[in-house]
C-alpha cells in the first residue's frame, strides 16, 4: 500500500523558486507517499499546521522550509511519535545539517524515502520548545542584526557579518550555571545550550561532535578578554567544529547536563532555534527521544568530553548527591 503524508510547505522561504520546488519535491516523493500538501501563510504558521496534522493522525509529517518553518513544525510534533521529514529550503539550513540530513531538496527527498529514521533528544527552554540550540549574549544579538533584508543580500554570509559587527561591541556578563550536581559561576561574551547544532554554529562547538540521542545537553562558555581574543577564540571553535576535535583555549568552556538554570548579571537576550525570546534567566532541559525523524543510516558516535579550567573568576561548588536541584 502506498504511504502516505500532511507536506507544510512554507512558499516564501529562501531564495528559490518555490513553485519549482515544490514540483520537484513531488516529482521525487509522489510515485511512493499520497502527500497531503498545506501552505504555510502569513497567518497559519508552520506549528499550526503541525498540530493539526498531529491531532488527525497522519502516517508523516513533512516540513519544507527554512529553520523558522522546520524548529517550528518540529516542536508541534515532538512525543507524537509520528516520524518527521525535513526538506531545508532555507538561507541557513542549520536544522538539517545538525541532525545529519542532507540540506538538498534532492537528498532530503531521498532520506524520507529510504524511511529510515532516528528518535532524537529534543529540549525545553522556560518551557518554549527547544531541538537545536539556545544562545546567550553574542548569539542572540548576531540573530537580532541579521535582518531578512541583509539575510536576502547575502544568504548564510549575513550572520558572518552580524557576527562581526557584534564582534565590535563584545560585552562580557558574569553568569551562574546551576546544573544538577554543580553551580558554576564565571564571566562570559557567550553561553550556548545545544541539544544539536551545525559546525556553522561555532559557539556551540566547545565539545564539538553533539549527539542528539544522549539524553544531554551540551553547553559552551566562551570568554575572551577583548575583541581579539574573540577573533581567535571564533576561529578556534571554526576549526575544532570542522575537525570534530574539542576546544583548547582557556577562554573556552563546556559541560554536559540534563538541565541548567542560567542566570546573568546584566540579564542577556536570548535565542532559542533562531526566534528571539526575551532575556535571562533561563532553565533548559533536555526531553530524551522525544522526536522520531527521517534520517541517513546513522554512524556511531563517541560522547563529548568536558573542559571548564581556564575561564575567568571560575568558581565551581559541587552539590551534595541528595541535594535536589531546585534547593
Ligand atoms: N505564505 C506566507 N507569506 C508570507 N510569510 C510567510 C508565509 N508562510 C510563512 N511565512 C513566514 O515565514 C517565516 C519563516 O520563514 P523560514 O524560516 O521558513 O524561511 P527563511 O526565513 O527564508 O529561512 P531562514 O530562516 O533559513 O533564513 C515566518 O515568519 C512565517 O510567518
Amino acid at each position: 500500500m502506498k504511504r502516505s503524508a500532511c507536506l507544510i510547505f512554507n512558499p516564501v522561504a529562501g531564495q528559490g523558486d518555490s513553485e519549482q520546488e515544490l514540483a520537484q519535491i513531488r516529482a521525487i516523493l509522489e510515485p511512493e507517499i499520497d502527500l497531503d500538501i498545506h501552505f504555510t501563510t502569513e497567518e497559519i504558521s508552520a506549528d499550526q499546521l503541525a498540530h493539526d496534522a498531529v491531532q488527525r493522525g497522519v502516517d508523516a509529517i513533512i516540513a519544507s522550509g527554512g529553520d523558522g518553518t522546520l524548529s517550528a513544525a518540529a516542536a508541534a510534533v515532538v512525543g507524537s511519535d509520528i516520524p518527521f521529514g525535513i526538506i531545508s529550503r532555507g538561507t541557513a539550513n542549520a536544522f538539517a545539517t545538525a541532525l545529519g540530513i542532507p540540506d538538498t531538496i534532492e537528498g532530503a527527498c531521498k532520506t524520507i524515502l529510504q524511511g529510515g529514521t532516528r528518535i532524537v533528544d529534543t529540549a525545553t527552554c522556560n518551557g518554549y520548545p527547544m531541538v537545536l540550540l539556545t544562545g546567550i549574549g553574542f548569539e542572540a544579538e548576531t540573530v537580532e542584526k541579521a535582518d531578512r533584508e541583509s539575510k536576502n543580500r547575502f544568504g548564510f554570509l549575513a550572520y558572518i557579518i552580524a557576527g562581526f559587527k557584534q564582534l565590535s561591541e563584545l560585552q562580557s556578563f558574569d553568569v551562574e550555571i546551576e546544573t544538577e550536581d554543580k553551580v558554576i559561576s564565571t564571566c562570559a561574551a557567550a553561553v550556548t545550550v545545544a541539544n544539536a547544532a551545525p559546525a556553522t554554529s561555532v559557539l556551540a562547538q566547545g565539545p564539538a561532535g553533539l549527539i542528539v540521542d544522549d539524553g544531554l545537553l551540551d553547553l559552551t562558555i566562551v570568554a575572551p578578554a577583548n575583541r581579539a581574543a574573540a577573533i581567535a577564540a571564533t576561529f578556534h571553535l571554526f576549526q575544532t567544529a570542522s575537525t570534530g576535535s574539542p576546544a583548547e583555549r582557556n577562554d573556552i568552556g563546556y559541560l554536559r547536563a540534563k538541565k541548567f538554570k542560567i542566570t546573568t548579571e546584566p540579564p542577556q537576550k536570548v535565542v532559542v532555534d533562531g526566534e528571539v525570546l526575551g532575556k535571562t534567566p533561563v532553565e533548559i532541559e533536555c526531553i530524551p527521544t522525544s522526536l522520531k525523524v527521517f534520517v541517513p543510516l546513522a554512524q556511531e558516535e563517541l560522547p563529548p568530553p568536558e573542559k571548564l579550567e581556564g575561564l575567568p573568576n571560575l568558581n565551581i561548588q559541587v552539590k551534595q548527591t541528595n541535594e535536589s536541584f531546585d534547593s
